[in-house]
């Protein structure tokens, strides 16, 4: 709580304005300074004559977020900052090709390799945070350590989120209502803003736009593909993403993976397209089951990204001029 300035506080724990409002504290024009910063604002006579106790207040106000937060059930967000693969076995038995890897937050690692090579199995692995317990023996570390096993069961606060190909809802709810579900069940307070934003982002991402009043069913696969991503990104406190293929999901991969990764998670991509593959940072090269070679993105590499992006979208305007019913040319 120290270091961040009361417009943080305030935006990550809207209740302290009440501490504030009850303490008469006018913190109005201080939304850049730190709780410390605003009581070293006042002049020693003002501490006198409003009968000011700086570190009685510091530490009230301290209490008080402890409280409110144990009483509306909110935990932070764990924050980790690395994930570790420790290798196993491919499926012939032979031992993976790398020592150890790992990954830190904002990373992006793509994972490529024939079908049926391994791909969803290595997230699968990450996902039940194995320890030589799955058919691939691998171990998987978080911040250096083992992992609690509440990762494997909890279903709030979960470690990873899994966005996978196929978004198909249910539910016969509106966006709206099915965000606000959401962002109840996560506790979070500016649930009106929240949900706005999501439809802001989902909508930049997707082609056609939607609104909070559309029906989930209604939506394009698309639209829920980018209503899920940007659900992920805002709302879930799951630090590590993994995705499962989304090279035909019809819409702007690179702005979703951006998205990610600017909420400072670790994504793990499972692909077959090329520009995705490298926009990560490293790739991780799968063969008959085992991670075979760890690749960094290397400057050649990243120019030939710029030359397929320059192909990506030329078949996107290609894509909409067709949906919007006119003539190809070139
Ligand atoms: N090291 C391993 N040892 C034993 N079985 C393995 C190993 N790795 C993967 N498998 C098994 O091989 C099968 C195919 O793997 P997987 O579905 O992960 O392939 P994939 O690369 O994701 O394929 P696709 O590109 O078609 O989605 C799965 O049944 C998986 O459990």
């Amino acid at each position: 709580m120290n270091n961040l300035t009361i417009g943080e506080l305030i935006e990550k724990y809207p209740f302290v304005t009440g501490f504030f409002e009850a303490n008469k504290l006018d913190t109005g024009s201080f939304e850049n300074k730190t709780f410390q910063e605003y009581l070293d604002n006042f002049s020693q006579g003002e501490i006198e004559d409003f009968a000011i106790d700086k570190e009685s207040l510091i530490e009230g106000l301290e209490e008080y977020i402890k409280q409110m937060k144990d009483f509306l059930g909110i935990k932070d967000d764990e924050g980790i900052e690395s994930l570790t693969i420790l290798p196993g076995h491919d499926k012939s038995g032979d031992p993976e090709g790398f020592k150890e890897l790992t990954i830190h937050r904002s990373e992006i690692i793509s994972i490529v390799g024939p079908t049926g090579s391994g791909k969803s199995r290595l997230l699968a692995d990450i996902e039940w945070t194995a320890q030589n317990d799955t058919p691939t023996g691998r171990t998987i570390l978080i911040d250096g350590k083992v992992p609690d096993k509440k990762w494997r069961f909890s279903s709030n606060n979960r470690l990873v989120a899994q966005l996978s190909q196929n978004m198909n809802f249910v539910m016969d709810l509106s966006v709206r209502e099915f965000l606000e579900l959401h962002a109840a069940s996560r506790l979070v307070m500016d649930v009106e803003d929240t949900i706005y934003k999501i439809v802001e982002e989902a909508n930049n991402l997707a082609g056609e736009k939607f609104d909070l009043d559309t029906p989930v069913t209604s939506l394009s696969g698309g639209q829920s593909r980018a209503l899920m991503i940007a659900d992920t990104a805002i709302l879930s406190s799951s630090p590590i993403v993994l995705i499962d293929e989304i090279e035909n999901a019809g819409i702007d991969r690179r702005k979703a993976l951006s998205l990610l990764v600017n909420e400072d998670k670790i994504v793990l991509m499972a692909t077959h397209d090329p520009t995705l593959a490298l926009i990560a940072d490293r790739r991780i090269v799968i063969k008959n089951g085992g991670i075979h070679r760890i690749i960094q993105t290397n400057k050649e590499e990243k120019e030939v990204l710029v030359k397929l992006e320059e192909i990506d979208s030329f078949i996107q305007d290609m894509r909409s001029d067709l949906r919007e019913g006119k003539e190809l040319s070139i």
